[in-house]
């Protein structure tokens, strides 16, 4: 029986000190994620950052957190794999999350013992970086080498440009875009960020990017001054990929564009980055300099154009598998 599984990045359990200790611990402690030598990260790590990122963090948590549904991510999430279980009614559809639970680990296990002997992995990437897509394969297969009995495995690549992609964002776009009562008049198409040494080292992240974007511009015919494609999210003092988007808006806001439109095309479901980073600390940032209105566009999530991308997206590599 052929099995899917999505891989997301994951969320705290809860918008605790102590939800978020073990969250940042293993997320930060990831190779893929960060490159320090391990002697100098440690003593940082453990002195500095978690005791003190745990409880900022937990606070902007805090922020984004449904009374009913907890964290967006893992909302989406599980809807997601649910909607998708409705396409494929003969194959047990999960996911797993990279950091914190459900994990990736006892996703496998599960599929494995209810019988899964062929698996295709979707990482919820469409830009490939090995901070994100290889960081889920090293989850994948990590856990796979704890199993006696190893399915085989397909791993979809990165759909950076998959027209089922473009289109489920375009028609998200559009929708999210009509229900604002206002037109934008600029357009930021703002991806995470990753430090530019990895990119210099050959992650091919940026490349991805800027497909998605010529790809996105392409489809919605709008002009060069129309838009600008930035990057958020830093972390630490070195340099990361640029423009960034919190200088973008600044200049945009001093230079009289009043009414934004921030479009998050990498990330596949609402989370952290997208409703409090730029809904609320990006927006601070253009409406000091000046702006008027910041809307964060709303993620992929469970749009019906989205769940059917996911499903050909599948299919395109799944063949004869489902
Ligand atoms: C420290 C380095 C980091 C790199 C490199 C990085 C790359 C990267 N991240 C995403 C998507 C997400 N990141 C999320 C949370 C998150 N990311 C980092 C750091 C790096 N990310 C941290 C420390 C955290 C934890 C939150 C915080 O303390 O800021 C999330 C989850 C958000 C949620 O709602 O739970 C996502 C999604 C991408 C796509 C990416 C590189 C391409
Ligand atoms: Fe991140
Ligand atoms: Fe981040």
């Amino acid at each position: 029986m052929t099995g899917l599984l999505l891989v997301q990045l994951g969320t705290p359990d809860a918008p605790t000190y102590r939800g978020l200790f073990p969250y940042l611990r293993q997320f930060l402690s990831d190779r893929r994620v960060i490159e320090v030598p391990r002697p100098v990260w440690v003593p940082l790590l453990y002195g500095f950052i978690l005791p003190f990122r745990s409880g900022a963090s937990a606070a902007k948590y805090r922020r984004i957190w449904s009374p009913d549904t907890g964290s967006p991510l893992m909302h989406y999430t599980t809807r997601q794999a649910a909607l998708l279980q409705e396409h494929f009614p003969d194959t047990p559809v999960r996911f797993g999350m990279m950091v914190g639970n459900p994990s990736v680990r006892d996703a496998v296990r599960q599929m494995i013992e209810s019988g899964v002997d062929r698996l295709v992995a979707l990482p919820m990437f469409p830009q490939y970086s090995a901070t994100t897509s290889a960081s889920a394969t090293d989850a994948l297969f990590g856990a796979l080498m704890k199993e006696r009995r190893v399915p085989a495995v397909r791993v979809v690549p990165p759909y950076y440009d998959h027209p089922a992609y473009v289109d489920a964002v375009v028609t998200n776009l559009r929708d999210d875009i009509a229900g604002l009562g206002w037109e934008p008049e600029h357009v930021v198409i703002s991806f995470h960020g990753i430090p530019q040494k990895y990119a210099q080292k050959g992650d091919p992240y940026a490349t991805h990017v800027v497909r998605t974007t010529q790809a996105l511009v392409k489809r919605m015919g709008w002009s060069r001054s129309y838009w600008t494609q930035t990057y958020q999210s830093r972390f630490g003092k070195s340099p990361w990929l640029k423009p960034y988007t919190d200088d973008v808006l600044e200049r945009l806001a001093k230079r009289g564009v009043r009414r934004v439109y921030v479009l998050l095309p990498g990330f596949t479901a609402d989370c952290l980055e997208t409703i409090d980073e730029i809904g609320h600390e990006s927006r601070e940032v253009f409406l000091h300099a000046g702006g008027e209105m910041l809307h964060n566009g709303r993620c992929l999530n469970d749009h019906p154009r989205w769940i059917e991308a996911m499903a050909r997206i599948v299919r395109d590599e799944a063949a004869g598998w489902m």
